[in-house]
């Protein structure tokens, strides 16, 4: 007969318990994600009114800026920018890809990997035109450079549209970055989003932490309060609802130094129904 676990097997047991459940939690996560329909979730989420570009409070402009302004402090430099979880979309390394001479996208879907190489490539068939996005950008820097002289160099400075998977000790193939790692990551709405729950979340905010060189930055834009958003008609992603200290204590436990933590709430005519998002947070941070 098999005894109850007492003691220190008891609490294994625990820990086994919970691994298991978070293991569970993960495919069915990555099951949701077998349908997400790309052209649906640029709609959703990257055009009027939550990308109006002439509004400061529309959320996209708001992100833009906080980007802009966290590449552009002296702090931030390198060869190497990786864009962790980086879906369809380009937003995200508009500001970085000025700084840094290489940048390197990522995503677990095939179908994103693909809509990013199509514009890489130029050659037609994106589901979003980006023109208004790398204007508006070059105009933050004071239009040091034209937006297609900003899309020639973007084009060039991708090197590569990768898998990955942050919920893996080791999230990409063993030979995708140089031994020391990138100098700097950026992630947008990706570890809230594929996580089961908070646990989750801070363990894979630790995965991505062995990808980047001792010292480097992160720039972490993420959901606030979320519970579920689109990602295609009728597809409801379940995410980690997160608060402000909960990120800050997940950075904390996983090896960042804090620099600094902006929060956007958003307008009323900004819940459009395509998520139950209450704000977005902006986070840099340092690899301790
Ligand atoms: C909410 S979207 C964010 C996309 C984009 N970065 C943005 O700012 O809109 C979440 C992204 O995470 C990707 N994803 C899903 N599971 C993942 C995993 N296990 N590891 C890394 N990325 C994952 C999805 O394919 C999707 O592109």
């Amino acid at each position: 007969m098999v005894s109850a676990p007492r003691g220190r097997d008891r609490e294994q047991n625990k820990c086994y318990q919970a691994a298991w459940e978070m293991e569970k939690g993960i495919a069915a996560m990555a099951a949701c994600y077998q349908t997400f329909d790309p052209a649906a979730y640029l709609q959703y989420n990257y055009t009027p009114p939550r990308a109006d570009l002439t509004r400061k409070d529309s959320i996209v402009p708001w992100k833009l800026a906080c980007l802009h302004r966290a590449f552009t402090e002296d702090d931030v430099s390198g060869e190497l920018l990786l864009d962790i979880g980086s879906g369809p979309t380009l937003y995200q390394v508009l500001s970085g890809c000025e700084v840094f001479n290489k940048v390197l996208m990522t995503d677990f879907l095939e179908v994103n990997r693909q809509e990013l190489r199509r514009w890489v490539q130029d050659a037609g068939g994106c589901s979003l035109d980006w023109t208004p996005y790398l204007q508006h950008v070059c105009k933050l820097e004071g239009r040091r450079y034209t937006w297609t002289e900003k899309a020639t160099r973007l084009r060039r400075v991708i090197v590569d549209v990768l898998p990955i998977d942050v919920h893996r000790p080791q999230p990409m193939a063993p030979d995708a970055l140089p031994a020391a790692g990138a100098d700097c990551l950026v992630s947008c709405f990706c570890l809230e989003s594929v996580s089961p729950d908070l646990a989750a979340f801070t363990r894979a905010l630790g995965h991505i932490r062995k990808l980047l060189k001792p010292d480097g930055h992160l720039m972490l834009i993420g959901a606030l309060g979320e519970s579920y958003y689109l990602g295609g008609p009728g597809l409801k992603i379940p995410v980690v609802p997160l608060n402000e200290a909960q990120v800050c204590a997940s950075l904390k436990e996983s090896g960042f130094t804090l620099i600094r933590l902006e929060v956007y709430n958003l307008p009323r005519d900004m819940r459009i129904g395509v998520d139950d998002v209450t704000g977005v947070f902006f986070a840099k941070a340092k690899k301790k």
